[in-house]
């Protein structure tokens, strides 16, 4: 039996990742990732302003918008339609209504751009990211001031076409960032809200 129960090379090695992350590679084909790129040239991405500083990333947000700055969230325009089937394959990949999917981000990440260490805004619960065009690193840290030590972050290769889910500890109990890019990258952020 050794091979199968043992040390064995069969049974692919657990991602590193936090709890409560999940990630799965090639989640799109490659003729979804195209039409998804096309779908995403038609839509006017704009450099995020945080505190009055402009971020090198560009976004654009549907369902819901998120305000840097008093931290809120306000209901936007609906979520393009040309992203229905995306919707629809991550509801029934994640066994999530699709109703459910209330916010999806674009961003555009030109080469050398980052985003920063952060939690996601308290109003959405939880976060799923589609990426496309270019992989990344991905990078986990506890978000306990006091247990931010460089041996406590977690590196994780996201992949383009892969999909990757934020949830329970990885969601509440660590911030993550994304080292800078080395090509161009989109993603695509679907959010669900908590409940109230
Ligand atoms: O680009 C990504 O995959 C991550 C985006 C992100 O963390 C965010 O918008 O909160
Ligand atoms: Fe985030």
């Amino acid at each position: 039996m050794a091979g199968i129960t043992g040390q064995g090379s069969l049974f692919p090695v657990e991602r590193p990742g936090p709890h409560g992350f999940s990630y799965e590679a090639g989640f799109l084909s490659e003729a979804e990732e195209e039409g998804l790129l096309e779908t995403i040239a038609h839509i006017a991405v704009r450099p995020l302003v945080f505190q009055g500083f402009e971020a090198k990333r560009k976004v654009k947000s549907f369902g819901y918008d998120y305000h840097f700055d008093s931290r809120t969230i306000t209901q936007g325009r609906p979520i393009s339609q040309a992203f229905a089937p995306l919707l629809e394959k991550v509801s029934a990949h994640l066994q999530l209504p699709v109703e459910d999917l209330k916010e999806l981000l674009v961003t555009e990440y030109p080469p050398g751009s980052v985003i920063n260490w952060h939690r996601d805004a308290p109003p959405f619960d939880v976060v799923i990211g589609v990426s496309l065009l270019s992989d990344c690193q991905f990078r986990f840290r506890p978000y306990a001031k006091s247990e931010q030590r460089r041996s406590n972050i977690i590196a994780v290769p996201v992949m383009r076409r892969s999909l990757y889910v934020i949830r329970g500890e990885a969601r509440s109990e660590r911030e993550h960032s994304i080292a800078p890019v080395q090509e161009k990258r989109y993603s695509l952020t679907l959010r669900t809200l908590k409940a109230i």
